[in-house]
């Protein structure tokens, strides 16, 4: 079982699941394609015919899925790992068995694009975000990101598998600084990104007003108590 890898295998999961997966291949072919504006219209129009459908049954904001799991920080609409996201890599985290923190392969598509062939900046910021939360997570020190740093050594290239890396770097109170790394897999060592990010356990009174309205599917209060166990 992994960090990020959902509890059970329902079959509304396979389902979330399947159409995460259609609507990332939708994302990247749309971003990569050569076809001619007859196609794309036509695309378009099949796409818009197929959603209909699923946005008039909306899900309240504030009410979390039933393929959540929050006991163990599975999120399955999470815009980096969420398996259902159709923005999503998704990154599959795992503990890192080189010791602490976690770790991630991925080959990034040109959804992500920036400068021409390379990652965008801002997807690099995105995913070393979530990578460090999750090393917190997997610490048992879940917090909100309060700071963010990142640092663009060499540029991140694209449709190559890079390693994503985490680990907790300090704990002090409520704040936990947790630090990592994007590399190419093959040469982990040369950092191209490099990231510290800065995590807060909000107070009890700071959570129970930010998430006092946030329901599981089954109706129960959302706790701060969030892990990987
Ligand atoms: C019931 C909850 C269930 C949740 C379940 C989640 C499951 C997750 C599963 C899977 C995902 C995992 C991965 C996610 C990755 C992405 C994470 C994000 O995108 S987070 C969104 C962006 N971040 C914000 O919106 C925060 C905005 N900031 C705040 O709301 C507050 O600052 C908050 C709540 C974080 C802290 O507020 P205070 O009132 O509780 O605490 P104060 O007293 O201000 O600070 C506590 C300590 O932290 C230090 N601190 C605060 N800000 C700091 C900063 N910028 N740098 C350094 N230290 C700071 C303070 O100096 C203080 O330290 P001293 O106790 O005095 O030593």
């Amino acid at each position: 079982m992994t960090a990020t890898e959902p509890a059970t295998g329902t079959d509304l999961l396979d389902a979330v699941a399947d159409l995460g997966a259609a609507l990332r291949q939708s994302l990247e072919a749309s971003t990569s394609t050569t076809a001619s504006a007859a196609q794309l219209r036509e695309a378009a129009a099949g796409i818009r015919a197929a959603t209909a459908p699923l946005a008039a049954l909306p899900r309240p904001y504030d009410k979390l899925p039933a393929v959540d799991d929050m006991a163990r920080a599975v999120r399955v609409f999470n815009p980096v790992v969420g398996v259902g996201s159709g923005v999503a890599v998704p990154l599959d985290l795992r503990p890192d068995p080189a010791g602490g923190g976690v770790v991630a392969r991925a080959a990034l598509g040109q959804r992500y694009e920036g400068p021409p062939t390379f990652l965008h900046g801002g997807i690099s910021a995105l995913l070393m975000d979530q990578v460090l939360g999750h090393a917190a997570i997997a610490a048992n020190r879940w917090g909100m990101t309060v700071g963010l740093d990142v640092r663009y050594r060499r540029p991140v290239p694209l449709h190559v598998t890079v390693r994503l890396a985490g680990r907790v770097a300090a704990i002090d109170g409520r704040r936990t600084t947790v630090v990592g790394t994007i590399a190419a897999d093959d040469a982990p060592d040369v950092a191209l990104v490099e990231a510290t990010a800065v995590f807060v356990s909000p107070s009890p009174e700071v959570a129970a007003r930010y998430f006092a309205g946030v329901r599981t599917a089954s109706g129960e209060q959302v706790s701060g108590r969030v892990g990987t166990g």
